[in-house]
Order: C-alpha cells, then sequence, then structure tokens
C-alpha cells in the first residue's frame, strides 16, 4: 500500500470524526450567514457537467456519476436556498442527451423520477425552503410515467412560494426560442378590432418609402399592392371579430396597443388594421419563455472545465449575467467551490453599484450642501 492511500484514509477518517464535522458545519453556517450580509444573486443556472468523466475517475459506474451527480445537486440546492437565491435554474436533461445509450437515459429518467419525487415530500428539501419545482422544456418528450411522476413533484410543491427549482428536462434553448417564437406568431395572427394610432414607425417608414417610389407606374402598382393587402387585412378582422378578446393577455394587449389603422401614400389614405411588426418586442418573447415571470439570470455555473454554453439559457444570458466555468466535476461541487465564485459576485455587484453612483454624480452634478 501506498502513503497515498494511507493519507487519504487517515483524512477521510478525520474529517468524518464527529468533533471535526461539528466545526466544519459551524464554519459553514458562519460562511454562509457572511455571505447572506452582501448582494445575493436572484437567479443562478448549473450547467452539472462531468458526472461521467467523474465516474470513469473514480472506476465506478456512469450511473453511480449521475447518483453522486444527484447528491451534489442537493448540497448546492441547500447553499443557495440558504443564502438568498431565489431560482436555482438546471440543465437536468438535454434533448441530445436522447441519444445516449437506453441504459443510461432511462437511470437518468429514474434518478429525475425517484429524486425529484423524494425532494418535494413533506419536510424535505423543496418543503424546507418554501421552493416550488417546475418542469421545463419539451414535456411532450417524455415518457408517460415519468412524465405523471414529476407532475406530481411540481403539483406537490406548488405552492411554495419562497423560492424555485426549475428542471430543464428535456431541454434545449434553440427549442425553447422557437417554441416562443411560434406562440407569439400565433398570439400576432390573432385577429383584433381596428383601434386608431396617430404615428407607428411602420407607418412613417412606409411613408419614406413611398416617398422614394418615383415613376406614375411605380406608384400605382403600389397603390394596387396597398389596397389588396388593406382589404384582406379588413375582411379577415371583420368576419372573425366575433373571436376577438381585446386585452385578454399580455402579450395580445401588448400587439394590440401597436396596430396602426392608417395607410397613407403621398396624400392617399386608406383605413385598414396591419399588424406591426415592432410589437414583437424582446419583452413580448420574453412572455412566451419558459422561464417567464422570474427574475433576470445574474450567474450562470458550468462544472468539468468544458466552457460552452451547450444550447442552455442562451435568452436568458443578458449583458450582467456572470458566467464562471469551473474545473471541478459536478460530483465534485459543494460550497467550496462555489463560495469563491459567489465572493466574485458580490465584489462586482458593488463595483457596478459604485460605478453607477460616479457615473450618476456625474450626469447630475455635484450635490450641493446646504
Ligand atoms: C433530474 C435530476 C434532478 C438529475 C440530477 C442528476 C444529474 C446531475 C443529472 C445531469 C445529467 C447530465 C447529462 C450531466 C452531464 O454530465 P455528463 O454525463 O455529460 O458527464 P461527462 O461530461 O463527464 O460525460
Amino acid at each position: 500500500m501506498s502513503s497515498s492511500f494511507y493519507l487519504t484514509q487517515l483524512r477521510r477518517c478525520l474529517l468524518s470524526s464527529p468533533p471535526v464535522e461539528w466545526a466544519i458545519q459551524h464554519i459553514r453556517e458562519l460562511l454562509l450567514g457572511a455571505l447572506r450580509q452582501g448582494p445575493i444573486p436572484q437567479h443562478v443556472a448549473f450547467v452539472m457537467d462531468g458526472n461521467r468523466r467523474f465516474a470513469r475517475q473514480h472506476h465506478i459506474e456512469t450511473i453511480e456519476g449521475h447518483n453522486m451527480g444527484f447528491e451534489a445537486l442537493a448540497r448546492i440546492l441547500e447553499v443557495c436556498y440558504k443564502s438568498g437565491v431565489k431560482v436555482v435554474t438546471i440543465y437536468a436533461f438535454s434533448i441530445e442527451n436522447f441519444q445516449r445509450s437506453q441504459y443510461e437515459v432511462d437511470h437518468l429518467m429514474e434518478i429525475a423520477k425517484v429524486k425529484l419525487s423524494q425532494m418535494s415530500q413533506h419536510g424535505d428539501l423543496m418543503d424546507r425552503y418554501g421552493a416550488s419545482i417546475r418542469i421545463i422544456g419539451r414535456r411532450d418528450l417524455l415518457r408517460e410515467d415519468v412524465k405523471v411522476e414529476l407532475d406530481k413533484a411540481a403539483a406537490l410543491t406548488k405552492d411554495n412560494n419562497k423560492a424555485i427549482l426549475n428542471v430543464c428536462f428535456p431541454y434545449t434553448s434553440r427549442d425553447e426560442i422557437t417554441t416562443a417564437v411560434r406562440e407569439t406568431v400565433v398570439d400576432y395572427l390573432k385577429p383584433v378590432p381596428p383601434r386608431r394610432r396617430p404615428f407607428s414607425e411602420t407607418h412613417i417608414a412606409r411613408n419614406i418609402r413611398a416617398r422614394h417610389v418615383h415613376s406614375a407606374q411605380e406608384r400605382r402598382d403600389m397603390l394596387r399592392d396597398v389596397e389588396a393587402a388593406v382589404e384582406a387585412e379588413t375582411s379577415d378582422s371583420v368576419s372573425s371579430s366575433t373571436t376577438l378578446h381585446p386585452g385578454s393577455s399580455t402579450s395580445t394587449g401588448q400587439l394590440e396597443d401597436n396596430m396602426t389603422t392608417d395607410t397613407s401614400i403621398n396624400g392617399a389614405e386608406y383605413s385598414a388594421v396591419l399588424p406591426d411588426v415592432e410589437a414583437i418586442t424582446p419583452a413580448v418573447l420574453e412572455e412566451h419563455m419558459f422561464t417567464r415571470d422570474t427574475p433576470p439570470l445574474e450567474l450562470l455555473v458550468r462544472t468539468s472545465g468544458v466552457e460552452r454554453l451547450s444550447d442552455f439559457m442562451l435568452w436568458q444570458c443578458h449583458e450582467h449575467t456572470t458566467i464562471r466555468f469551473l474545473k471541478c466535476l459536478w460530483p465534485e461541487f459543494d460550497l467550496w467551490h462555489f463560495l469563491p465564485v459567489l465572493w466574485e459576485w458580490q465584489w462586482q455587484q458593488r463595483r457596478r453599484t459604485l460605478t453607477s453612483w460616479n457615473g450618476n454624480s456625474h450626469a447630475i452634478g455635484p450635490v450641493k450642501v446646504q
């Protein structure tokens, strides 16, 4: 036996002895308490990468690596919710993961069924932190028994309103964005009653375009096209006016507000109802994302040293999202890896606040002391 083997055993023995465990637990609590004194990211996402490499390195089965990955998740959720994070979003299963062996896919489905169900029980993790489970992604790709169990976990925790766990399962961002665009277009095409709005950017652009049409023939052709479009739009909205629900949903409401009802080309006025494409804004698309109603994503962490997003949170990552790639494998991920990331995030926030204060004081000039 090598000396390093004895050293590892000795370390394990020491760490698991009751007084050392007690001390470590206290240090953890102290550190979390100190962390809570500063700003805390309201929404954190994790790419839980490296379970299989961990399994290979430790000569255990792949599925055992995933089991240990779940243990790491439970530990880190505790850290997040204790420190005040409101929303945690995890990449638990990508749509691409269906290409793995049936054995591995079945095992990941089993972990989701059994563990999420356990976590949502009375007295367990979700209950203790008042967190609700939301399954987001392509439910339709899941087996019926998996869907049933995941729905049960979501239903059991739906009234917990202190925190959220978004489980992306099965998910890819491109799929989420495509779905959101599709739903937005469906809303956009819903006929709405005509409402007058004096100016819209589309209206102005159309006028400018019209001014660039020089020949009389070109002008006549354009007028004819517009008349045809106007006629089609008007008859459409009139024929289906019984199905209209003005202001029924936020996004539809927003779209309605942006309808333009007049068309003017070189002085000729046409009364019409034309959908205004400028009504499709980032805010409208956001309304259709799986993560709607959650705070902006402030921190994204990926383990295992791989530095890419792998089709995760592509929409949610904004100009202030901090993205951190860590070398450790997901099953090893713990408070000790996460703390430096959180400290750095807090430091960044403080610097940002200071910079914006300085920026503001420049903008408004020195404050007068009376
Ligand atoms: C549903 C639920 C709560 C699950 C928790 C278990 C868990 C951590 C699942 C993640 C599965 C996954 C595809 C990890 C990526 O590592 P990898 O397998 O690609 O590892 P590698 O990068 O080393 O190949």
